[in-house]
């Protein structure tokens, strides 16, 4: 304007518009400059931006402002066409225009830039955080911020790798500080080290887990400098296996010190961003640029201990068992607990006076040790004692490291926002369904989304406003008119994963007990479950009184604490692809055990064909026998299993009870009455830890030996654990799994592999490294939980925890410590399998059999003695051996029986014909199902033709 009105031959036209407009001229001139280099920008781009409708919007917008600048200023400078858009406002107040020009200029605004109440809503939060930036000193602690979200522990960008992390104490919420055993500590970590350290810098990190710039952490925390902690991903590292050097440098820093300094973003190939043990497995998830918020400790502390668990009504200093209805009295001090067996409550609130201490029972007083004086001497010793108060001491929780809470940290709305996106990926592909914010679960390594299918909702039309609202029910849910099928949803696993930018997710439709089909992706901010935060949380105490065979299993999605008692299970099968973390599940079951059972409660035999897994655990008292290692001495130990079941079936028979709980409540009223005359009978859990190699040695004993002691040895407290690696249908076998119902599946290769295990796929999907799937025996649908772990230092700490007791133990006994040696009764032999049958109990009624029948045969001693081909065969054979019946003659299927007493003539022609028949299908129908079985079914089995003739 200026140019035009100076400009001699262009003042004109520069007046009129100046004339007309008034300063708006300027503003309206300077517009169309832009407009037209954004138009020119438009067309070289080949792209669109400008919006017809914000140009309008803008020229509309100045014109208000001209007419309001008429208003205020008169006619000076707006120019004529603001005194005719004045006009109307002359015979007005003064105010009233001002108001209508003022709120006409703000509709205008609203609408040409689309303001939303939502962008009120921010800048509301962001003036509100302005202000309360600030708050008085030491306030933070007492009055934890409750305005975050409650996704804590999801922001990827502000993982422990980007951001400050804070170790808190759980003492406040967890109850006494002593009895957690837990020091008080803040600890907050440092920020990251410098993210602009180029390539090479960022290769060193990757590597060598590059330590922060010590110059830049002391610029963002200038209490500590010199204690910044090392940050170092050591806790999923494949050759870690102890969490001691994370903690120890881990030092406490001021929290009101930290502050961001920068805001963050995401890097792929930053090695700051390897936030998660499961980087390789899992993909990322594209990052905004937040604020963190601050930590809430409670919520913190609640997430990392469990304390959101229901409380259960359970009195600390006394527990009423309802079973044996007595009282028992927990121990005064953790350091001095002495284990009291259910079995012994009775005796004790008796007995008060400090009687002499005893001796451990033998199982069975069968052979005496050959060195020393015999436990069998000891026990007899101490038969006369009145009462059976343990002398063992268990460990305290110490010897287990403190769960390291670091891991749980800061958090944000990057789940909220997956459930957004979940939500609109199912709604472009036109499935109806909802995620609600309840329905989300985030457990230690996994997050799950519950997707309710809705549909189209019934409309009608409501009275008070007219709008078209849906119909609800009583209960304030809506009804739907359509619903979306489940199977939709689960069609788009595929796609879901893809829009999740997630390596594995798995779904499950639907959820048991809840309305919604659940997308499990990997949690981003995974957090190491602690054997010890388990077993010290409140379901594990409960459970631990009511069975001293709980194991701390780990938690579930929801990260509640999830425990296993193997007394109900009874037997165990644990499978999965090498290192998915069977071998940890094993430790942290024998670390339970060994926790809270007494070697007078349970004992321990173990099968290692590894050599390595186990080994740790020879001398230790609860062992019956030394870790066995050779596969030819399976058959041996299994074999004494049997006789222990056996024997203790005819002791529970004589005494007329039932079950191993029976015997113990029948021992306990008998102690009371002063009657010492039973014995201690601890339960016995025997750990296999890779069926896979005794099945190649010996398939057909080993496996008929563990279906036996499945099938029986529940009532008499013996218990299988069994682990493999080869989840194949030669190993599992259709029999072997009908024995064990209880299966635990680790991460397996394949969907087949999966439903070997656990009758179902699932398993593929998990993410290895504890992340489990576990089916018990009374349920239809397995459930998904990270295992507790337990690092190879505790196990082994645990495990000198107790050989050492062994020798206290001897001396507080004045004995000589006996460890490492076989229980009298548990010797093992080499035996190979075929040796298997030489003793069969079998053996005396066979000879009954035969005797009476006048005449040997396989089919004669199946129908009679209801054993299978091979065990008949394998009679017929010992017999012979024995010198009891012949060999067979001609080919003739039955053989005579010598110094035959009844022999009434039974021995015809017809018979043997009879029996060569029943033989020969006998025969085939074995040969025909042992291939099925290899199949991998043995239902093929056709079922033993009854119509063959017996007399
Ligand atoms: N519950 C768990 N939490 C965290 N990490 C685990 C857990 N269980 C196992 N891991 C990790 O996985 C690694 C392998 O586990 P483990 O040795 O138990 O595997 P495995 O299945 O026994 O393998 P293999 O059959 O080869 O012996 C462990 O060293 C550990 O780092």
């Amino acid at each position: 304007m200026t140019v035009l009105h100076t400009a001699p031959l262009w003042s004109g036209i520069g007046q009129f518009f100046l004339t007309f407009l008034g300063w708006a001229a300027y503003i309206l001139g300077i517009g169309f400059v832009i407009y037209a280099a954004l138009r020119l920008y438009e067309s070289i781009r080949s792209t669109r931006f400008i919006r017809a409708s914000m140009v309008f919007g803008l020229v509309v917008l100045c014109l208000l402002v001209l007419l309001e600048s008429r208003l205020i200023m008169g006619p000076l400078t707006a120019g004529v066409l603001a005194d005719v858009m004045a006009l109307p406002f002359q015979n007005l107040p003064p105010a009233v225009g001002h108001v209508l020009v003022i709120g006409l200029i703000l509709v205008v605004i609203i609408f040409t830039f689309r303001i939303t109440f939502a962008h009120v809503m921010l800048i509301y939060r962001f003036i509100e955080r302005i202000i309360g930036d600030a708050p008085p000193a030491g306030d933070e602690e007492d009055e934890p911020d409750q305005s975050h979200a409650r996704f804590l522990g999801q922001r990827p960008q502000f993982s422990r790798y980007s951001a400050g992390r804070v170790a808190i104490d759980d003492s406040e919420d967890f109850g006494d500080e002593d009895e957690v055993g837990l020091e008080p500590e803040i600890d907050y970590l440092p920020p990251p080290p410098a993210r602009r350290g180029g390539a090479a810098n960022s290769k060193n990190s990757r590597n060598g887990r590059q330590p922060a710039t010590p110059s830049r952490a002391a610029g963002r925390n200038p209490v500590a400098p010199a204690e910044q902690m090392v940050d170092e991903e050591i806790y999923y590292d494949d050759d870690f296996n102890s969490y001691d050097d994370y903690s120890d440098k881990t030092i406490a820093i001021e929290p009101e010190e930290y502050k961001y300094d920068e805001p963050l973003y995401f890097d792929d190939e930053d090695p700051l961003n390897d936030i998660n043990v499961h980087k390789d497995k899992i993909s990322m998830v594209p990052r905004g640029s937040y604020d963190p918020q601050p930590l809430d400790l409670t919520d913190l502390n609640q997430a990392t201990y469990g304390v959101r668990q229901p409380p259960l009504a359970l009195n600390d200093a006394t527990v009423l068992d309802d079973e044996e209805d007595v009282i028992v009295h927990t121990p005064p001090a953790k350091d001095e607990q002495i284990k009291v067996r259910p079995n012994q409550r009775a005796s004790l609130r008796q007995v008060q006076s400090a009687p002499p201490p005893r001796v451990r029972e033998p199982l069975g007083s069968r052979k005496p040790a050959s060195a020393g004086p015999s436990r069998a001497e000891l026990a007899a010793a101490n038969a006369n004692a009145p009462h059976v108060q343990s002398t063992w001491q268990l460990p305290s929780m110490e010897i287990l490291k403190a769960p390291d809470s670091v891991k749980a940290q800061l958090f944000g709305e990057d789940t909220a926002e997956l459930a957004k996106l979940i939500q609109d990926t199912l709604r472009s592909f036109r499935v109806e369904a909802e995620v609600r914010e309840e329905d989300i679960s985030i457990g230690p390594t996994i997050i799950r989304f519950g997707i309710r299918p809705t549909g189209r909702p019934q409309m009608v039309q409501d009275e008070k406003t007219g709008r078209m609202v849906p119909v609800r029910d009583s209960a304030g849910q809506i009804i739907y008119e359509t619903r979306t099928r489940v199977s939709r949803i689960m069609a788009l696993q595929n796609d879901l994963a893809l829009v999740l930018e997630a390596k594995t997710i798995r779904m499950e439709a639907p959820v048991p007990g809840r309305p919604y089909v659940g997308v499990e992706i990997p949690n981003k901010n995974s957090r190491l479950v602690t054997l010890r935060e388990v077993l010290e949380s409140k379901e594990y105490q409960a459970a631990k009184n009511k069975s001293m065979l709980s194991i701390g299993l780990g938690k579930d999605v929801a990260g509640m604490v999830r425990v296993g008692d193997l007394a109900k299970m009874p037997h165990l099968l644990i499978a999965g692809a090498t290192g998915a973390g069977k071998s940890v599940m094993i430790n942290t079951i024998i670390a339970s055990i060994l926790m809270q059972a007494t070697p007078d409660d349970v004992r321990l035999l173990m099968v290692d064909p590894k050599m390595v897994e186990l080994n740790m655990y020879n001398g230790i008292p609860h062992l019956l026998s030394p870790v066995v290692v050779e596969v030819e001495k399976v058959v041996s130990l299994l074999k004494n299993g049997i006789s222990e079941m056996e024997r203790r079936y005819r002791l529970f028979s004589q005494l007329g009870v039932r079950n191993l709980d029976g015997y113990r409540r029948l021992r306990a009223q008998k102690l009371a009455q002063g009657d010492t005359s039973l014995n201690n009978l601890p339960a016995i859990v025997i750990i296999i830890d890779e069926l896979a190699d005794l099945m190649m040695a010996a398939p057909e004993e080993v496996e008929g030996m563990i279906c036996r002691l499945a099938q029986l040895a529940r009532a008499t407290g013996i218990h299988l654990v069994v682990a493999t690696q080869r989840p194949s249908v030669d190993v599992i076998t259709g029999l072997i799994k009908a024995n064990i119902p209880t299966r635990i599946s680790f991460m397996v290769s394949s969907a087949v592999d999966s439903r070997t295990i656990i009758d179902m796929g699932g398993a593929e999907r998990l993410l290895g490294r504890g992340d489990m799937l576990y089916l018990p025996a009374d349920a239809g649908r397995p459930e998904r939980i990270q295992g507790s772990f337990l690092s190879d230092d505790e196990a082994q700490r645990l495990a000198e925890y107790w050989q050492q007791q062994i020798v206290q133990h001897a001396l507080n006994l004045g004995v000589d410590p006996i460890s490492g040696q076989p229980e009298p009764g548990w010797e093992l032999k080499v035996d190979h399998a075929d040796e298997f049958e030489l003793e069969d109990e079998l053996l005396d009624r066979a000879e009954e059999v035969v005797r009476e029948q006048g005449r040997a045969s396989i089919s004669l001693l199946q129908r009679r003695l209801k054993v299978g081909y091979s065990r008949a065969a394998r009679l017929i054979d010992l017999l012979e051996q024995h010198g009891i019946i012949g060999q067979s003659v001609d080919g003739g299927r039955a053989r005579e029986v010598y110094d035959t007493p009844l022999n009434h003539g039974g021995h015809s022609l017809a018979n043997e014909a009879d029996d060569i028949m029943a033989e020969e299908k006998e025969r085939n129908d074995f040969i025909r199902s042992q291939a099925a079985r290899y199949r991998g079914s043995d239902n093929s089995r056709t079922p033993i033709d009854d119509d063959d003739d017996e007399n």
